[in-house]
Parts: C-alpha cells; structure tokens; sequence
C-alpha cells in the first residue's frame, strides 16, 4: 500500500515538474535550459512540496543563487502559493555508480516567499508577467513606489563591456540615465542582432536612473510582448483607460522587441498615444528592435517617423578583443578562472552573439560540476564544447597550415613553394609539410604536389628533419607546439 503510494507520489512529481519544466524552457535561453534543468530528476511530491534531485551541492547552490526567481515563480504558479521546492542532493557510490540507487541527502527546505526576488548573476531575467507586476489599476494614478520595474539589478553599466561595436549606444544610455527625458535622444532606439546586449544596455540605464533618482522616478521595463498581452487583458475587463493612465504615469519607459508590434494595429494604436503623452511630458522612451525603425514591417508610419525623433543606434557582434573581455568578465562574476588558451579559443569559436558566449562559459561550468573536474585544460574545453561549434568547425587544409606558418615567420606564402633553398624558408616549409602531414589526412604525395610539386620522399625527410629537431632543439619544439596550437584554434 505504501508502496503505492509512493508511486503515485513519483508520478505526480514526475507531471508538475515536466509543467515546471515547460515553464521554465520559455523563460531562459535553451542552453541553460538543457545544462542545468535537463539533468534534474524529480523524486516525490508531498503536499505542496516537491522534491527535485541535483547532481551535486554546487548544482543546488547555483539554482539557487541564478534561477531562484524563475523557480519560485514557476513553483507557486504549478502547485499553488504554498508550493515549495525541496532539493535532494545525489551522491554517487565512488564504487559503482550504476549499480545502486543514488543516496539522497535532504537540504533543508526553502521555502519561497513572495517577497521581492534576489536576482541571477547571467542573463535569466525572469520575463516580465502581468501577474506579478503589483495591480496598476488599483488606485488611477499610480503610486511611485507601487510599480514593479522588471530591472535586473545584475544588468548593469559596469558589466557591459564597450566596444567599437556598442560604443555609441553604451554612451548614450549613460547620458540618458543621467538625465532622463531631458536629453535630445528621446526616444532612445536601439537595434541589432539576437544576443548582442540591447536588454542589457536598457536594463543598465533603468538601474542606474533607479540607483541615482531612488522612487523619484517612475521607471517600467516591459517586452512589448507583455505589453500587447496586458493591453489585451484591460480590453477585455474594461479597463483600457486604466492601463492608459497607468503608462502616462511612467517616467521612464522601457519596450524591449518592439517589432513584436508589427501587425498588432490596435496595441501600436495605443502605443502611438501613449508615447505622444509621454514625450510631450518630457518623459523616457527607450525602445529596442532586431532591426532598425524602417525595417520594422506592418508598422504605421507615424509610428515609425516617431522612432526617428530622438537617437538610434545599433549594436553589432564584438570584435575578438571585445569578446575576449566579456568573456573575462564573465568568468569573473561566476567566480571561475580559465587559462588564457580557453578564453581565446572561445572568442576565436563564437562569433555570432554575445549569448553564445556566455553559453560557452557556462557549459564548461556544468560540466565540470557534473563531472567534479577542479580544473579545465584546452583539450577538455574543446571536447566539451565540441557540439556548440560544430557547424562552424573547418576542416584543416594543406594551404590553411602554410598561410599559417608562412605568417608566423613573417614571410610571403608563396615563397614555401617555390624552390628557394634559403635556410629560413628551408626550415618555414619543413615545419608546414610536418604540420600538413601531422594535422590534416592529406597524403605524402599530395602534400609534396602542393609545395612546389616536391616528391614525396622530400616530404618525408622533412618530417624526420622536424622530429629530430623537436627532439633536441627546446626552440622548435616551442615553435611546433604554437603553430599547432594556432592552426587547431584556427580551424575550430
Ligand atoms: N557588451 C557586453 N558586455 C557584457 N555582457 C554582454 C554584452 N553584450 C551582451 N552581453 C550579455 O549577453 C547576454 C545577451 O544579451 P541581451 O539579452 O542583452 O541581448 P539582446 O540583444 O537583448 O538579445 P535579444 O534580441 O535576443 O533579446 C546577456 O547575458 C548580456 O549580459
């Protein structure tokens, strides 16, 4: 009988998490997703309490310390307000992992109050929710110190790493929060790719109008997704002259993704008033696209030619200076340091957002959690990170190692290929047929055709030249040892 219980008890476990889960997957980026949720095991659900599995005590402090607000919020809204979340942690039998069943040790439990959520150090911004946001239409005219901002406390100036490639909105965002709505870059319109900081850069400029103007000001960040569902919501209870009042309220609005409005013509409606009051007010309006104003479709024009009035400025991919400096400062504030040849290989690897790259940082964070490695050497980061940049990966060419080499040495390509007997370029083309024969599967043959037409007994003494100096010469082995290392970085 309590046996059976006990299984009703797995199952039902098993339901509200995979709720959870579903939840959870909508709020954060889908690697985060699959590194630090996939792996949990939900174990028993006993009145509102459920209790999850972690892989370790590092697991459960990292939720606990950057998803605590998705988690509770995600917790009351599957098993009810009273909903608590209890974690077990596994212990692996060093003996045989597989043949018991894991030992749980019980922390204690936490409950989740509803008080004001301690924020995450990565980018989980727990997703504006209309239930969450204290009920504007409680009182017209909103009370100052009523309004829930949706700022990020973690979003800050300080952490935003400048660049060529955001210089121009970083600084600006500074000057608008230093003086907001009195400013000619109103309203304030930034654009770019996915995962290139544009909630960053807007939640910084809250944050800092928050720190330095306290509830002098007003401040609302909200996606316009969450804007257009609210409208919709007061519509339906009669209550759009409410939900107007409210926005003219604000000081400092924020709309994150706005070419979500394309199409919505009665939200744009709404918005177009809206932001007419406000600006006429000298009020803030920071907006955000992935593309620019004029690019945005099914958007009035009026609309557009607003989006025009004060500044517009895009953010694009950091160069690899810039991605090597967030990625620092990314280890950083996770409390981790990587030799320097992962970070390079990182920022060398990850070129298309800045999400990615944090991605990078924090699968090799689970995986050595997981896999209770103290320290991470390139070899394992590459492995571990493998799948993340496998469409990227090229493939290692013969002419790919001697541009290489030739750029090492400081000397034309060219110039390894022809029959010049120079010692420098002697020892410049021995090294490129070892590297082509060591790191690419080209045959000798090949590799001889490809330096000059050589003969393929030529490539062979060049490689048993380079081994025998490897061995004996500290310098060559150094030498080899860099330019392979460049050429795996390269070709990754
Ligand atoms: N210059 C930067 N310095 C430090 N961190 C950055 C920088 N740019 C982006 N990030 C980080 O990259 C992650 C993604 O940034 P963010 O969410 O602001 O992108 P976004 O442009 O708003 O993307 P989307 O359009 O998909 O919403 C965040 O965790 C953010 O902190």
């Amino acid at each position: 009988m309590s046996q059976q219980l006990s299984n009703v008890s797995n199952e039902i476990a098993r339901a509200k998490w995979s709720e959870c889960l579903n939840l959870i997957k909508e709020n954060i980026n889908a690697q985060k997703y699959s590194a630090w949720f996939e792996p949990i095991v939900p174990l028993r659900i006993e009145g509102h309490t459920l209790t999850i599995q972690v892989p370790s005590q590092f697991w459960y402090e990292w939720l606990e310390e950057h998803y605590y607000t998705i988690l509770r919020n995600t917790i009351q809204k599957v098993i009810g307000r009273d909903g608590k979340l209890q974690y077990s942690i596994k212990v692996e039998s060093k003996a045989d992992t597989y043949a018991q069943p894991p030992a749980s040790v019980n922390l204690p439990q936490r409950s989740m109050p509803a008080s004001q959520p301690h924020h995450n150090s990565l980018n989980d911004l727990p997703r504006y929710q209309a239930n969450q946001i204290q009920n504007p239409f409680v009182i017209p005219g909103i009370q100052k110190n009523r309004l829930n901002s949706n700022l990020n406390s973690n979003y800050v100036f300080d952490r935003f790493i400048e660049g060529d490639c955001n210089r121009l909105a970083r600084s600006a965002g500074i000057a608008i929060a230093e003086n907001p709505g009195k400013n000619s870059f109103n309203p304030f319109f930034i654009y770019g790719g996915t995962g290139l900081g544009k909630t960053h850069l807007t939640q910084s400029i809250g944050n800092k109008i928050r720190n330095d103007f306290g509830n002098e000001k007003n401040i609302l960040y909200i996606t316009s997704d969450d804007f257009t569902n609210e409208f919709v919501r007061a519509i339906r209870n009669n209550r759009a002259s409410e939900f107007s009042m409210m926005y003219r309220n604000i000081d400092v609005l924020i709309i994150d993704d706005i070419q979500f409005f394309s199409g919505k013509e009665k939200t744009q409606e709404e918005f177009f008033h809206i932001f007419n009051a406000l600006h006429q007010e000298g009020k803030q309006i920071i907006l955000t696209s992935d593309r620019a104003p004029k690019d945005i479709p099914d958007i009035e024009e009026r609309l557009i030619s607003r989006f025009n009035w004060g500044l517009t400025a895009d953010v694009q991919m950091p160069d690899y200076e810039t991605r090597y400096a967030i990625l620092e400062r990314k280890a950083i504030d996770n409390g981790i340091e990587f030799e320097p040849q992962i970070l390079e290989f990182i920022a060398t690897n990850f070129k298309s957002s800045v999400r990615d790259l944090e991605g990078a940082i924090i699968k090799l964070l689970a995986a050595s959690s997981l896999q209770h490695i103290d320290h991470i050497d390139l070899p394992m980061a590459k492995r571990i990170l493998k799948d993340m940049i496998k469409e990227t990966t090229k493939q290692v060419t013969v002419e790919n190692i001697q541009a290489l080499v030739c750029d090492f040495f400081g000397i034309d390509t060219n110039k390894v290929r022809e029959k010049t007997r120079k010692q420098e370029i002697v020892e410049a083309r021995q090294i490129a047929m070892y590297l082509s024969k060591k790191l690419t599967k080209s045959s000798l043959k090949s590799i001889g055709l490809q330096f000059g037409g050589r003969d393929h007994s030529t490539v062979i003494h060049a490689i048993s030249t380079v081994e025998d100096r490897i061995q004996t010469s500290q310098r060559h082995a150094q030498i080899v040892k860099e330019l392979t290392q460049k050429i795996e970085l390269a070709s990754l």
